[in-house]
């Protein structure tokens, strides 16, 4: 299967959501040639939401079971969130219990360098450095290989894989690698070999994976997991010119998780995308992640890039008649929560439906009796 590429202009963005086939989505998710929407680098970037996303599949003219898969894979991005926004900085903690069996905080070698010899795990790990994407049943095979084949501390190997995707978002990383690795869940998630190939295409053999569920749970670190690295991700802006603002008009902000071309587009504001070196000290990304972020940013008209704190920003309105509590505004973000002055809410998918819940079965029975 060749890399999905993934377009920056908005109106190719819309087109792959109008392109969602909810039917063959239930069908063949799992598998990595799967019906799957490759929707999340706009979702988790702010560019769509999940409500338009629902929208869009709710019109099809679909009956309501043919499409409650995949809402339901939407919701799971909600449940998440909505753990971000109780837990705040904890999401970087074991949520439920600490993760059992653990022999290292650091990151598993092969893993990074793509060379675990399983065919399809490598060949993911190389589609994740050449796209920005990977695949879910690849992610959870790939954290279930690092954490409890490898016995690594979660910690590390998920902020490898977030630096890396384009679709990084700390809800669903931290909580997914947790919930692979029984730090969010009350098994740690195993596969093997004989699973393996059926869901990427593979018929590999002889493999430390080809083997029993039961022998894989209980089986030796295998050689080639034994090596392990201490990563120091960083990231690389790019250096920007001090932006242009009128203050008598107010600063509306984007950032890396708020995209969206649609928000407050006919108000008469500066408009900026800034990118905090504080907010990426603290969650590293690639320059690719970097790049994409921009690219993305060229669909909102008169947009400047800036690479600063939102205290420098705040500096352009003293003196200025314009209220620094009405002067600056951006959607709430559990990310962004030091941003001063308005805040928009966010398009929740389900607002009704908030808090954090002990199993997304109980969140989506909630959110069910509102569809
Ligand atoms: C270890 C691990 C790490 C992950 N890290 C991230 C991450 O950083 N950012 C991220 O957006 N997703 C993450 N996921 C969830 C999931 O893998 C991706 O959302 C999905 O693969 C994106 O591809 P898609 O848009 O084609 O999804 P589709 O299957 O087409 O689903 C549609 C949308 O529903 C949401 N969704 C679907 N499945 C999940 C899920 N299991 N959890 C949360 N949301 C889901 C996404 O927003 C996705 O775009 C992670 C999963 C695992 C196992």
């Amino acid at each position: 299967m060749s890399e999905p590429k993934f377009t920056t202009d908005y109106n190719l963005i819309l087109e792959k959501v109008a392109e969602i086939n909810p039917v063959e989505y239930a069908k063949t998710r799992n598998f990595i040639d799967g019906a799957v929407s490759h929707l999340s680098p706009y979702i988790s970037r702010g560019v769509i939401s999940l409500k338009q996303v629902k929208q869009e599949a709710s019109n099809k003219g679909l009956e309501p079971y043919q499409i409650e898969k995949f809402l339901q894979e939407l919701a799971w991005r909600e449940y998440y969130q909505r753990i971000w926004q109780v837990r705040g900085d904890a999401i970087w903690n074991d949520l439920r219990q600490p993760q059992p069996d653990v022999l290292h905080n650091k990151m598993v070698k092969a893993v990074v360098e793509a060379r675990t010899n399983i065919t399809a795990i490598d060949a993911g790990i190389n589609k994740l450095y050449e796209s920005g994407y990977m695949h879910n049943h690849v992610r959870m095979y790939v954290a279930s290989i690092v954490c409890n084949i490898g016995k690594a501390y979660w910690l590390q190997p998920s902020k490898w894989l977030y630096y890396n995707l384009l679709d990084g978002d700390v809800a669903s990383n931290n909580a997914s690698w947790q919930w692979v690795a029984a730090a969010f869940s009350d098994k740690k998630y195993y596969f093997n070999q004989e699973n393996l190939n059926k869901y990427t295409g593979s018929d590999q053999r002889n493999t430390f994976m080809d083997k029993s569920y039961e022998d894989v749970a209980t089986m030796e670190i295998p050689d080639v997991l034994l090596e392990t690295i201490d990563l120091k991700l960083e990231t690389i802006l790019p250096e920007t010119e001090k932006p242009t603002i009128d203050t008598s008009k107010p600063t509306i902000i984007y950032n890396s998780y708020n995209l969206d071309p649609q928000w407050r587009k006919d108000e008469d504001a500066n408009r900026i995308l800034l990118l905090e070196p504080s907010h990426f000290s603290k969650y590293p990304v690639s320059e690719r992640v970097i790049q994409f972020v921009i690219d993305l940013s060229k669909n909102i008209p008169g947009i400047q890039v800036f690479v600063g704190e939102i205290s420098e920003l705040v500096t352009f309105y003293d003196g200025s008649e314009l209220n620094i509590e009405k002067a600056i505004i951006s959607k709430n973000h559990v990310a962004f929560k030091h941003y001063p002055g308005i805040k928009d809410d966010y398009e929740w998918m389900f607002p009704e439906v908030t808090g954090e819940y002990s199993s997304f079965f109980k969140y989506w029975k909630r959110c069910k009796a509102y569809l």
